[in-house]
C-alpha cells in the first residue's frame, strides 16, 4: 500500500481551521504537522488549499443484495458512498433473505466482502427471530434493527410484544437496538380513513407527525425501563426533536448516561412536503416528508446535539418502481452519494458550523456504533486514514446522470452540493478525478463487539 503525504490542504483540528500536512503510514494516520520537507512517501497529494477532513460513516444503508440486486449490489452502493466521500457504511437487514439467522448473514456476509470497495458493518433483522439474536450477535452484526415498528419496505414491522421481547434480550447481549419509530395502529387507521384522499401529499397525510410521535414515546419508555441502549433510525418531526431533547436534559441534569442516540436524513432536512408537486411518487419513503416547523426543528437539533448524526437511509428502488401511483409506489430514496455534498453545502449556507458537521458525519457515529474501536471516525494520528479532500468553494448541483447508485435517479436533482476530489479509506485513494480506483471485495468487513467479545474469551 503507497504510503501518502497530503499536503498545501487544511484541516480542522484543536478546534480551529488550520493549515496542515498529513502523513498516512500503512492505512494510518501518522504525522499531523506542518513542513515535512523531506518526503519519502510514495504518493504526494497537493490539495491545493482545499478541505481534508473525517471522510463519512453512514450508519443506515439498504445495498440491497442478496436478493434486489436490480436496486442495487454491494459494488454500485459502496461506490456511490465513496463518490461521495463515505468510507465507512452500516448494511440493513431487510435484504431477501432478511438478515435474521447465520445463513442469511453469511451469504451478506460473502456478497460484501467480494464486492464492497468501502467497509462495512452489517445489521441483525429483528422479526419473530428473538432465540436467534444471539447467534447473529456473535457472528458479528454491528447493532440490531432497524427494527421495524410499523410496516416499510420488505416487511419486517413486528409487534408490540415481540418489540419488547426483542430488546430484552438485546439488552441481555449487551448489544444495541435501531428503531424505524412509526405507529402501526395510527397508520392503518388512518389507511383506512384516507381511502378516498388522491392529494399529492396523500402519504404524508398516513403517517402524520403524531404518528411518529407516538412510537417514539413508547420506544423511549420501553427503554428506559429496560435500559436498553438503542438509536432512532431516521427522526423527522418537530415533535420527536422535542422529546427526545427533554430526555436527553433529564439525563444530564440526573448525572446519568443517556441510553439513546439518533440520527437525521439529508431528505428530512432538505426535502419538504412542498416538494411533492414535483417529486410525486419518487418523494414517497418512510417517515415521510415533512413541513416547514419540523425541518426548523430538525436543524436546531442538529445544531444543539439533541440529533447525534445524519444518516442517509440510502433507500435505492429503480425509476420504473417508482413511476406508478402514489399508493403502488415503493417507499425510499437513494442519497448515500449525497449525504456529505449537501451537508458541505449546508455548511456553505451557514445552515451548521464546519465543526458540528463533521461530528455528526464521522466522530458521533463512530462512537455510537462502536466504530471508534476499530480506528473510525477522526483526523487523528493512530486513527484509520479515512478522508475525504473537498473544496468548498466548488459548489455545483447535483445531477443523477454523475451518480454512481442503479437507481439511477434522484430526489435532489439540481440542488446544491460540494462533492469530494478525493476519497481515502484505509490510505487507499479510492475515488480520484471523478473516478472510481479501487478493486471491488477492498471493502473490510468491521466485527461487531459481540463477535471481538467471543474471541477475547476465546484467547
Ligand atoms: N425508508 C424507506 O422508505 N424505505 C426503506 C426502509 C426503511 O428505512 O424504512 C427501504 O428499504 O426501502
Ligand atoms: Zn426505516
Ligand atoms: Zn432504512
Amino acid at each position: 500500500m503507497p504510503d501518502i503525504h497530503i499536503k498545501n490542504t487544511r484541516i480542522y483540528y484543536n478546534n480551529s481551521l488550520q493549515t496542515a500536512e498529513i502523513i498516512i503510514e500503512n492505512g494510518k494516520i501518522t504525522k499531523i504537522g506542518k513542513d515535512f520537507r523531506i518526503s519519502s512517501s510514495d504518493m504526494v497529494i497537493d490539495a491545493g488549499g482545499a478541505l481534508t477532513l473525517p471522510a463519512g460513516i453512514d450508519v443506515h444503508v439498504h445495498f440491497r443484495e442478496p436478493g434486489m440486486a436490480l436496486k442495487e449490489n454491494w459494488y454500485t452502493g459502496s461506490c456511490s458512498a465513496a463518490a461521495g466521500g463515505i468510507a465507512t457504511v452500516i448494511d440493513q437487514p431487510n435484504t431477501i433473505p432478511p438478515t435474521t439467522d447465520r445463513r442469511s448473514f453469511e451469504q451478506k456476509l460473502e456478497l460484501a466482502q467480494k464486492k464492497s470497495i468501502v467497509d462495512f458493518g452489517i445489521n441483525g433483522g429483528v422479526t419473530g427471530n428473538i432465540e436467534r439474536l444471539k447467534e447473529l450477535w456473535k457472528l458479528g452484526v454491528t447493532a440490531f434493527g432497524e427494527i421495524f415498528m410499523a410496516e416499510s419496505t420488505g416487511g419486517l414491522n413486528i409487534d408490540e410484544e415481540d418489540f419488547e421481547e426483542a430488546l430484552a434480550e438485546i439488552k441481555r447481549l449487551g448489544a444495541l437496538a435501531t428503531i424505524h419509530a412509526e405507529d402501526e395502529k395510527m397508520r392503518l387507521e388512518l389507511e383506512q380513513l384516507l381511502k378516498g384522499e388522491v392529494s399529492c401529499d396523500y402519504h404524508s397525510k398516513v403517517r402524520p407527525n403524531a404518528c411518529e410521535a407516538s412510537a417514539v414515546q413508547s420506544a423511549l419508555e420501553l427503554i428506559s425501563r429496560l435500559e436498553v441502549k438503542a438509536h432512532f433510525c431516521h427522526l423527522s418531526t418537530l415533535e420527536a426533536v422535542g422529546m427526545i431533547r427533554k430526555e436527553k436534559y433529564l439525563a444530564k441534569r440526573e448525572n446519568k448516561a443517556t441510553l439513546f442516540t439518533c440520527e437525521v436524513t439529508p431528505h428530512h432536512l432538505f426535502l419538504s412536503t412542498r416538494d411533492w408537486e414535483r417529486l410525486r411518487s419518487f418523494g414517497k419513503m418512510n417517515p415521510p416528508l415533512r413541513g416547514s416547523h419540523s425541518i426548523k426543528a430538525l436543524v436546531n437539533g442538529l445544531n444543539d446535539g439533541t440529533i447525534d448524526m445524519v444518516a442517509s437511509d440510502h433507500a435505492p428502488h429503480l425509476e420504473s418502481e417508482k413511476d406508478v401511483d402514489i399508493r403502488a409506489a415503493p417507499s425510499g430514496v437513494p442519497g448515500v452519494e449525497t449525504l456529505m455534498p449537501l451537508m458541505l453545502a449546508a455548511v456553505r449556507k451557514n445552515i451548521l458550523p464546519l465543526a458540528q458537521m463533521i461530528m455528526v458525519t464521522s466522530w458521533n457515529p463512530a462512537k455510537a456504533f462502536g466504530l471508534d474501536c476499530l480506528g473510525k471516525g477522526r483526523l487523528e494520528v493512530g486513527f484509520d486514514a479515512d478522508l475525504m479532500i473537498v473544496d468548498p468553494r466548488n459548489l455545483r448541483p447535483i445531477q443523477a446522470d454523475m451518480l454512481h447508485s442503479k437507481a439511477g435517479w434522484t430526489p435532489f436533482e439540481g440542488m446544491d452540493a460540494v462533492f469530494p476530489e478525493y476519497t481515502l479509506s484505509r490510505g487507499e485513494v479510492i475515488w480520484m478525478e471523478e473516478s472510481i480506483n479501487a478493486k471491488p471485495g477492498r471493502g473490510k468487513f468491521l466485527e461487531g463487539s459481540g463477535k471481538r467479545l467471543e474471541e477475547d474469551e476465546e484467547d
